[in-house]
């Protein structure tokens, strides 16, 4: 039955409903309508699903899923999927503009913060607790600010748990106001324009995720400022608080890779005012999940392609789905000289810090097939002379293997020998002279 999305007013191509108004155009969007729980069944429903607009979750909008393929990122960037590295490394930050205004969509209803009002999804057994997965924190101090993704565990009402890693801008913007005995205040928005929810989840220099926001849409991204003087973009839900010097225990959590990542001490958020829309949706994002991967693993792509372009002709790269989107890469490259591939290896290191494994492939190898990946190391790597590890470096938190994110790297240079290409390329059959089937 078709039914108009029943999400309210479209704007811009730049908006939340914008975009899920598009994926119902186009028949991207399945509804349910039947009552949800938000505790562990929302989750297991939106596993292998494409985009889903929840109309009952305890009475409440959720979607989810809106970017969990490359297809979708795809299309919320505008960029071919194949040529998203490339295309997304040549985006100028500079390029993009901010448009300060004097109200948003989530002014509709403001009041004080109430977290059991929204369908926060608890999306595992043997979680912490329900957790917002998709909210932005944006941070100001100093005259400084950031906006990056961080899971928040519900801890009351107006209380959440924030896993901030350590030596990450809004970890730093904390350090440097509690140093100057302030606390730091902070948005949190939750339901953003995709283009906003990719940018802010980019390792981009500090103060700059909006810009690129707004350098990968083409327009403004229109910030509002909340009373206690940070600037946040539009949203269905937003809420002002500030982070002082109160911890709390936070997680276990099924991170990127489907695996727990369990308990630390971390800052908790006090919320001091909560801001929707009249009807807001509420975006989960399932922890690994194909959105979260789209949205914390992909977006290192452009930067490894960025950076492993000093050094040598790179083609692509590829957060492989084996590596669950962000601990393996693999960077094809037309290598030039036998010296190259180390270099691309330690490019890769240097641009994403959690990366565990890398590995450098010539132009015949398809990166996106695991197979292609697998040939390459079996026909093209002598382990002895081309693999290079780093023991007892910082990888990721995440990677169950490591001691709270100690681990060794390897990189694999799995390209041909110059000059004896011969021996490597593969012979393929071909059809006699005029022959055809
Ligand atoms: C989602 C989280 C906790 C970020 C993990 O950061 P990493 O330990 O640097 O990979
Ligand atoms: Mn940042």
């Amino acid at each position: 039955m078709e039914r108009s999305l029943s999400v309210g007013g479209v704007s811009s191509s730049m908006s939340f409903r914008g975009f899920l108004h598009a994926l119902q155009e186009a028949g991207h969007l399945e509804e349910v309508d039947r009552p949800v729980s938000p505790s562990l069944e929302a989750a297991a429903l939106s596993v292998g699903a494409g985009p889903l607009l929840f109309n009952n979750v305890d009475g409440k909008k959720c979607c989810m899923n809106l970017l969990g393929t490359r297809d979708l990122l795809a299309r919320a960037l505008g960029i071919p999927r194949e040529d998203m590295a490339k295309a997304l490394a040549e985006i100028d930050l500079a390029g993009g503009w901010i448009r300060e205004v004097d109200s948003s969509p989530f002014m509709e209803a403001v009041g004080e913060p109430d977290l059991t009002a929204l369908p926060i999804l608890t999306h595992f057994r043997g979680d912490g607790g329900p957790y917002i997965t998709s909210g932005i924190v944006v941070s100001a101090f100093g005259g400084k600010t950031n906006a990056s993704v961080h899971r928040m565990m519900v801890l009351g009402k107006d209380r959440v748990a924030a896993r901030l890693v350590p030596g990450r801008h809004t970890s730093m913007l904390l350090q440097e106001a509690l140093a100057a005995g302030e606390r730091l205040p902070v948005g949190i928005v939750i339901g953003v324009d995709p283009l906003v929810l990719i940018a802010a989840s980019t390792r981009v220099p500090l103060g700059m995720e909006f810009q690129y926001a707004s350098a990968l849409s083409g327009s403004p991204v229109e910030l509002v400022a909340l009373d206690n003087g940070v600037f946040v973009p539009s949203a269905e839900i937003a809420f002002e608080g500030y982070i002082d010097g109160e911890r709390a225990s936070e997680g276990p959590f099924v991170d990127i890779t489907g695996t727990r990542d369990f308990p630390r001490m971390e800052p908790v958020i006090h919320l001091s005012k909560m801001m929707t829309r009249e009807v807001p949706i509420y975006h989960a994002l399932l922890p690994s999940g194909g959105e979260h991967k789209m949205l914390m693993g992909v977006p290192y792509e452009p930067l490894i392609f960025r950076a492993a372009s000093e050094v040598a002709e790179v083609k692509n790269v590829l957060l492989t789905e084996g590596g669950c989107s962000y601990l393996h890469a693999a960077v094809q490259i037309k290598k030039r000289s036998e010296a190259e591939p180390g270099k691309v290896i330690d490019a890769a290191f240097e641009a994403h810090k959690s990366l565990k494994h890398v590995i450098v492939v010539d132009e015949d190898v398809d990166i996106y097939s695991p197979e292609e990946l697998e040939y390459a190391v079996a026909t093209r790597v002598k382990g002895d002379e081309d693999m290079v590890l780093y023991p007892n470096v910082r990888g990721s938190t995440l990677d169950p293997r490591s001691v709270d994110g100690i681990t060794t790297k390897v990189g694999i240079d799995a390209t041909m020998t110059l000059g004896e290409e011969e021996k490597f390329l593969r012979v393929r059959p071909v059809l006699p002279e005029g022959r055809t089937f």
